[in-house]
């Protein structure tokens, strides 16, 4: 059985291998470090277990409320010593699985266009491969059983979807926590709750409709789009599929395969297609291309190709070409919707588009309810963090009922003026009020001054720097001028004569007006005027 490096199975064999390290008996290790956090414990029963070294446990917290410094001490020492997981060096290797069934392990490697690929080839005795089949389902739910409730994130890497190496899950974000209009919230989730119910696979089925869903998420920066769909993914348990198309690595060819490699059920987040500089049709081509896009060169096939040669109807392509997979959902994030092609975002190509704005009264409301909820906090068993939370708090009278959260976040909420702030902007401000709602209340008014007051100055700045741009080309402008004109000898401005316009230089150069007749053209037909009148004198004579 031959397991390759650019699919998922790899990934589990090397994981799986990875944690049974002691079963294969040989001196040469590939080390790499375990980045994704997770260690392998034995646990009290000789079971290999799973242990997320990452996150704080609850028995983390309550020593961290008692003594922060012992707390920290510890948690930089467990940082460092991330663990190692070997696995064995190319070339052939022998292990017993379930100590009857022998299995070779011949790992390889080559390159393809620059890229290093490996393969391990599993091969057990016998002619009955069910047993290696076997061994890759144990390596699979291993790897499932540690991701748990955790999303799973892939970016493109090399040939093909690598799960991000910094960090390999997420901790799932509530949708709660995502701020935007309640009704367009749910309206986007039962969307997606329908399309992804088998039943309705089965109704695209029976009616030949290609079975895939795409959205937009479009708004000003810092608006919550990145964060709504991995609270999506989190909601559906869905793995992240994230690719940039500013990425100089995203060609045409590998956008298209990293479409049709997503598995079914999964979300594809292709961020802030508007920057990606994709090229359409030279300007005032045929309806679906973007007459207000950027100038680009035209290629024979009267395509244009943008600052990466990225095209727009290679992104068409790959969204639902036939090679497109079926049963992913893509979201795609934009801040500038206006200037999108309208072929990208043309009913059937985009379904949904939910629309992300700036802060509004009720949004600021509901931000202020989630930051000062102490809910979370009086569910906690352990009572030193009920009292470091108490001891946060003594020094002002913290909201006790949802009745006083409630009044003090329409209190607040009133003096957020709409429109103008981001959430991020809103959440910066928060955070520096952690523990204290009343100086959030108080100082707000401070604050919108002061954003205010930067925002003027940025502004006056990028139109100081604007003006001094223009006059920079203008002065270029005018010293290239002047360069050709003494680089030209046959000039007169080369030899410094003053240059007066000439007859060839006054004569009408628009070519729709009727170009005057030469002097030669018109003496030859006076010539024969005066022929033809020299003739009719001549016959009426004879007449007399
Ligand atoms: N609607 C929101 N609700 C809750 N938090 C938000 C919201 N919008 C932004 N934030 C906070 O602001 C930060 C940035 O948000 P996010 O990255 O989702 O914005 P974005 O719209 O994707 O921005 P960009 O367009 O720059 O990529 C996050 O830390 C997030 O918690």
């Amino acid at each position: 059985m031959e397991v390759r490096s650019d699919g998922d199975a790899y990934q589990c064999l090397m994981d799986w291998i990875g944690v049974h390290k002691d079963l294969i008996r040989t001196t040469s290790f590939v080390a790499t470090i375990n980045y994704s956090g997770r260690v392998m414990d034995i646990n009290p029963y000789g079971d290999t277990v799973s242990v997320n070294n990452q996150e704080d446990t609850e028995e983390d917290l309550t020593v961290a409320a008692k003594d922060f410094d012992n707390y920290w001490d510890e948690r930089i020492h467990r940082d460092k010593a991330r663990p190692f997981a070997y696995t064995p060096q190319e070339g052939l290797n022998y292990f017993w699985y379930k100590n009857r069934h022998l299995i070779t392990f011949n790992r390889t490697s080559n390159y393809v266009s620059g890229e290093k690929t490996e393969t391990v080839l599993l091969t057990c005795l016998g002619r009955d491969p069910s047993i290696l089949k076997a061994l890759l389902l144990e390596a699979q739910k291993s790897y499932i059983d540690q991701a748990g409730q955790e999303i799973l994130i892939y970016r493109n890497g090399g040939r093909f979807w690598r799960e991000f190496e910094a960090k390999a899950t997420r901790i799932a974000r509530p949708l709660s926590t995502v701020v935007l209009d309640e009704a367009q919230k749910q309206n986007l989730i039962t969307d997606i709750r329908d399309y992804l119910h088998p039943l309705t696979k089965k109704w695209y089925q029976g009616r030949g409709i290609p079975y895939r869903r795409s959205y937009l998420l479009s708004g000003p920066p810092g608006t919550g789009k990145t964060s709504l769909c991995l609270a999506i993914a989190g909601e559906f348990i869905l793995p992240v599929y994230v690719t940039s198309l500013q990425d100089p690595s995203v060609t045409e060819m590998k956008l298209s395969n990293m479409f049709a490699e997503l598995p079914p059920r999964s979300l594809m987040l292709l961020e802030d297609i508007d920057a990606a500089g994709l090229s359409t049709k030279a300007r005032g081509g045929p309806p679906g291309t973007n007459p207000n896009g950027p100038p680009n060169n035209e290629n024979p096939f009267g395509e244009t190709s943008g600052p990466r040669g990225l095209s727009l109807s290679a992104l068409l392509n790959a969204i639902d070409g036939i090679i497109s997979v079926e049963g992913r959902i893509l979201i795609m994030t934009t801040n500038h919707v206006e200037q999108l092609d309208p072929a990208l975002i043309r009913p059937g190509r985009i379904d949904h588009i939910v629309h992300f704005q700036l802060i509004t009264t009720d949004m600021a409301e509901q931000m202020f309810r989630s930051f000062y909820d102490t809910q979370e906090i009086e569910m906690s068993k352990s009572q030193p963090i009920k009292d470091y939370v108490k001891r946060k708090l003594s020094s002002y009278d913290y909201p006790s009922s949802e009745q006083e959260l409630e009044r003090l976040a329409v209190s607040f909420a009133a003096k957020v003026p709409p429109g103008e702030f981001s959430p991020a902007q809103l959440q910066g401000y928060l955070l520096t009020h952690k523990y204290r709602p009343d100086k959030a209340i108080r100082n707000v008014n401070a604050w919108v001054k002061f954003e205010r007051d930067e925002k003027a100055k940025k502004e006056q700045e990028k139109l100081r720097l604007e003006q001094q741009q223009k006059e920079q080309i203008q002065q270029q402008n005018q010293q290239n001028q002047k360069q050709e004109g003494s680089h030209d000898p046959s000039s007169p401005q080369a030899s410094g004569e003053t240059v007066l316009p000439s007859v060839e230089d006054k004569k009408p150069t628009d070519q729709t007006t009727t170009p005057r007749r030469s002097t030669r053209s018109r003496s030859k037909s006076v010539k024969a005027k005066s022929v033809r009148a020299k003739s009719v004198r001549a016959k009426s004579r004879k007449r007399a």
